[in-house]
């Protein structure tokens, strides 16, 4: 029997190795990782982290071909293939402090997998990692490898939470970069062999490693400088009248453009956009290549500068002052269908209203009180790293923040709302009920203009939404 295992029990090592086992039932699959806390919530009822349809596909393999354990050396020196999805993190210290990928995880995985080895081993790439991190590693396998023989391949993972399952099972393409050699084609094709048990051929792509590498820092690129240029959009229909809806609408019917990634928000979030952005800056950079350096650090730049001008508009619309007054926050996530907060742009809107001495009441319908608590007391890059070895954090050194469990509560007394994830449940929501247990004027601040506007304003509240026309009381 092939054996498999997985370092790493994440966000894409959990859901990578459990559908490689639902669709490989004559593979032992077994997901390693040093976080004993992780290991245990994946052997028990409450996975540890929230995906539509992961739960089933679990509870189907689990036991069977699929497995969970903190004994790294012994699954790793079992396996015929290891792929790795550890932390990358972005550097915080050092050179490259504050861009370059912390390849610390990665390193350390490498190390085990070198001490630990006995026979011949295809190694995976599965995080995300600068161009050329493969060279790096093969030297800490052949260094370290008392005779054994590894190949080294690129596999990166395109899965977005929230929908990861999905993802995985239908992919668009499963990329597979590999040395140009015999024994480097040899291992491409064992890796395609697994994943045609389930994805049609012609969506199983092969280049070298570099390009592998390199695309996956190049496709989170793409994507997120959609997402900027659509929001750098959004702040001129404020100014002109013109409605950003309108515009991704009328982007999108255009075949070159395409319709996805064009909703204008509070900004970008989650763990990886912003990372990888920076880990391209400054292989750019590192590369003498400045203005295209420059160019990809625009669309952090803009993501920063939305998520600035959200809070200049919150604070300059409640007459300059939001001291001591209650603003209710609705969603935590980074998107919904989540549970995962890495990046969240509620992180920089809630510092904003805080610095501005707002007393925040903050709801999301997945995210923990725990966990919003340390994401608002830690530092931004603290939280890249694996849950075992962050700051414990105490709830009574957050008193302008309150937790609370539904939105009701978070808005009753509150002078405005903040919506900052596009959970479905706030666009049923009574309005009605919420205005008459607010103070008034009652303020909606939808960040992701998921709300009827026209219906809130009958109402009676004074809504902004990004990218609309504004209500004549927030014009200057
Ligand atoms: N989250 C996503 O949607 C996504 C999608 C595509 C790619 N990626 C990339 O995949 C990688 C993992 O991301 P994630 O979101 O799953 O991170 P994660 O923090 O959820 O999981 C990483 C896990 O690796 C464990 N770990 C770290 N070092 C280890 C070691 N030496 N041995 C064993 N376990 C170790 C940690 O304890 C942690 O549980 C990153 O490079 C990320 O950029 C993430
Ligand atoms: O039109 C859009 C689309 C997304 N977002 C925001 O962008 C962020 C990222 O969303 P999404 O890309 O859907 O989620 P991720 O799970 O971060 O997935 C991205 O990052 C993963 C990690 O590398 C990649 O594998 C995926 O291909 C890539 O989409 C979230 O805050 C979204 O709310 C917008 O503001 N407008």
């Amino acid at each position: 029997m092939v054996k498999i295992c997985g370092i790493g029990a994440g966000y894409v090592g959990g859901p990578t190795m459990a559908v490689i086992a639902l669709k490989c039932p004559s593979i032992e699959v077994t997901v390693v990782d040093i976080s004993h806390s992780r290991i245990s919530a994946w052997n028990s009822d409450h996975l540890p982290i929230y995906e539509p349809g992961l739960q089933e596909v679990v509870q189907q393999c689990r036991g069977k071909n699929l497995f969970f354990s903190t004994d790294v050396g012994k699954h790793v020196s079992d396996a015929d293939i290891i792929f790795v999805a550890v932390n990358t993190p972005t550097k915080s210290r050092g050179l490259g402090a504050g861009k370059a990928a912390d390849l610390t995880y990665w390193e350390s995985a490498a190390r085990v997998i070198a001490e630990t080895s006995k026979s011949n081993k295809i190694i995976i790439e599965k995080s995300t990692v600068p161009v050329r991190t493969a060279e790096a590693i093969e030297r800490i396998l052949t260094h370290n490898s008392n005779g054994v023989s590894f190949q080294i391949l690129s596999n990166p993972e395109f899965l977005s939470e929230g929908t990861a399952i999905e993802d995985l099972l239908n992919p668009d393409r499963v990329l597979i970069g590999g040395r140009q050699t015999p024994e480097g084609q040899k291992a491409v094709q064992a890796l395609k062999s697994i994943y045609a048990q389930w994805v049609p051929e012609d969506k199983i792509v092969t280049t070298n490693l570099w390009s592998s590498e390199l695309s996956k820092l190049a496709d989170n690129a793409f994507l997120a400088q959609r997402i900027s240029s659509i929001n750098a959009m959004s702040a001129l229909c404020e100014a002109t009248g013109a409605e950003v809806s309108e515009v991704s609408h009328a982007l999108s019917k255009n075949s070159k453009i395409g319709s996805r990634f064009l909703n204008s928000s509070v900004g970008f979030g989650g763990s990886c956009f912003q990372k990888d952005i920076l880990n391209l800056v400054y292989i750019a950079e590192s590369n003498g290549l400045t203005e295209v350096a420059n160019y990809w650090k625009q669309v952090i730049q803009m993501n920063d500068y939305q998520k600035d001008r959200f809070v200049k508009r919150v604070v300059s619309s409640m007459f300059n002052t939001i001291s001591g007054k209650k603003i209710a926050v609705l969603g935590f996530a980074f998107k919904k269908d989540t549970s995962d907060t890495r990046k969240t742009p509620a992180i920089d809107v809630c510092k904003g209203l805080m610095r501005d001495d707002a007393s925040l009441s903050i709801y999301d319908p997945k995210v923990s009180e725990d966990q919003i608590l340390r994401d608002l007391a830690m530092d931004s890059v603290e939280c890249d790293h694996p849950v075992h070895l962050q700051p414990v954090i105490s709830p009574s050194t957050m008193k302008q923040v309150r937790i609370v469990q539904d939105a009701y509560e978070a808005t009753k007394d509150a002078h405005g709302i903040c919506v900052l994830t596009e959970w479905d449940e706030f666009k049923t929501l009574d309005y009605q009920r919420i205005f008459f247990s607010m103070q008034k004027p009652a303020f909606v601040f939808d960040g992701r203009n998921i709300l009827n506007a026209g219906k809130l304003r009958e109402i009676g509240f004074i809504v902004y939404s990004i990218g609309k026309p504004l209500d004549p009381w927030l014009r200057p």
